[in-house]
């Protein structure tokens, strides 16, 4: 019996691993996930602040009826904080400015005329305490603002920057080489004969490895078994994750399953019941480096990166787990191998709210052009093989 999907995600989230951490310059953590808490270093807002460029009073100047006020000083946001010494007073106030202890109420500038010297309300429509932001409202000094776990999204760097940690301890990710293989292809910048073609794959991957804040490196292995083990055996002195994209199903010079053999990474499994990406290898070496072999049309190498390498690196870094994702299939669909399909979809939310999962199919997984015009894989169980219209099935995003 083949691997099913489901057995294969479990065999390789028994391989987690633990890559320490580092500490890092802040604005480089994005993408990265946190291993320490971030706490608020002062009451957020740290002052009542004031959020409508305008004029401060006392409220209880309303109160009595007063609607003219002498300008008493100009508060800028930064300057020390202005005062009032009678009701009919007030302060111009720039929004971001310290509220005084003598004001209570801002009145924007849009309800207020000035001149000479004097402001005038145009409003009568004026709360006591309007436009404030009182002082940690939002949260209170001391207070955790973020968590360890946490993915380091654009809204962690403001938080770091805001509570002044200029440096965040963040997961450690693992060194990873990206292994392409095969004499029919050629580099980017190369032109290929017209037998070859040029190597796509690894550059896929490098780009979806960048997303995540890993930094991979790139090496080629020609159709040779002798350069093929030396190769690998150099990777596994190097990295902690070989990531390779071919040479594993059964060409006579896919040379790779030997050489990972020879150099005692033991098959974790090999194969599974799923399209694309069948002859997907598994394995790990005694020292707990990991050997994830996808096949190497492109389309498998990119659902097998999605589907299992990243689920691992997820679960490795001790990010948060994601809820699953949804949609409902758009057209009747069948597919009758007893495989898993990943059917390629393009997604598009419709006028009640629904994800919806229209099938772009392609031809096959040799068709990386496809990929452009779609947005997800649509997981279709295994176990059935007609598939209708509105049924929600599970989704595996890769836009
Ligand atoms: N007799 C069998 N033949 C094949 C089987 C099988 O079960 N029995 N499985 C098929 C399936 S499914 C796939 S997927 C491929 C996987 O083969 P390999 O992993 O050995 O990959 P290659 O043969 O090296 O390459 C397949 C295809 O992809 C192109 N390729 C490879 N690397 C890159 C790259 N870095 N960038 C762009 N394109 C790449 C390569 O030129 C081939 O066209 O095996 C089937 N055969
Ligand atoms: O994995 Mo293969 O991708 O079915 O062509």
């Amino acid at each position: 019996m083949m691997t099913t999907v489901q057995e294969a995600e479990k065999l390789i989230l028994a391989q987690l691993r633990d890559y320490s951490t580092e500490n890092m310059g802040f604005e480089q953590a994005l993408g990265r996930v946190l291993a320490e808490p971030i706490k608020a270093d002062r009451d957020l807002p740290p002052f009542n602040r004031v959020t409508m460029d305008g004029i401060a009073i006392n409220y209880a100047a309303i109160e009595k009826g007063i609607s003219t006020f002498k300008i008493k000083a100009t508060q800028a946001a930064g300057d020390e904080p202005a005062a009032i010494e009678e009701l009919d007073e007030c302060i111009e106030i720039m929004t971001g400015a310290v509220m005084p202890a003598s004001v209570n109420t801002v009145i924007r500038y849009e309800d207020v005329e000035i001149r000479a010297g004097l402001a005038s309300l145009h409003t009568r429509d004026i709360k006591p305490g309007q436009n404030l932001h009182l002082q940690g409202a939002d949260k209170k000094d001391g207070d955790t603002l973020a968590l360890p776990g946490q993915l380091i999204t654009p809204a962690i760097i403001s938080l770091a920057a805001s509570v002044g940690k200029a440096h965040l301890l963040v997961k450690n990710v693992p060194r990873v080489v990206i292994i392409s293989s095969g004499d029919e292809l050629v580099d980017v910048h190369q032109t290929p004969s017209p037998y070859q073609i040029r190597k796509s794959n690894s550059y896929t991957v490098k780009a979806v490895l960048r997303l995540h804040g890993l930094k991979p490196d790139i090496i080629h292995i020609p159709d040779d078994p002798e350069v093929t083990r030396q190769q690998i055996q150099q990777c596994l002195q190097n990295y902690d994750v070989l990531l390779l994209s071919g040479g594993i199903s059964m060409g006579k010079f896919d040379y790779i399953p030997q050489a990972l053999e020879d150099l005692q990474v033991k098959k974790v499994f090999h194969k599974v019941a799923q399209r694309p990406g069948k002859p997907f290898w598994f394995g790990r070496h005694q020292s707990g480096i990991l050997v994830f072999a996808f096949p190497g049309n492109p389309v498998a190498t990119f659902m097998c990166l999605h589907k299992y390498f990243l689920t691992w690196l997820s679960a490795t870094l001790g990010l948060a787990e994601q809820a699953p994702l949804y949609a409902v299939l758009d057209s009747d669909f069948s597919f009758q191998p007893p495989l898993q399909y990943f059917l390629q979809v393009k997604l598009q939310s419709n006028a009640q709210g629904l994800l919806m999962a229209k099938p772009i199919e392609g031809n096959g997984s040799g068709d990386f052009a496809n990929l452009a015009d779609t947005d997800a894989f649509l997981e279709l169980p295994l176990e059935r093989n007609d598939f209708r219209k509105g049924e929600v099935l599970r989704v595996l995003r890769f836009d």
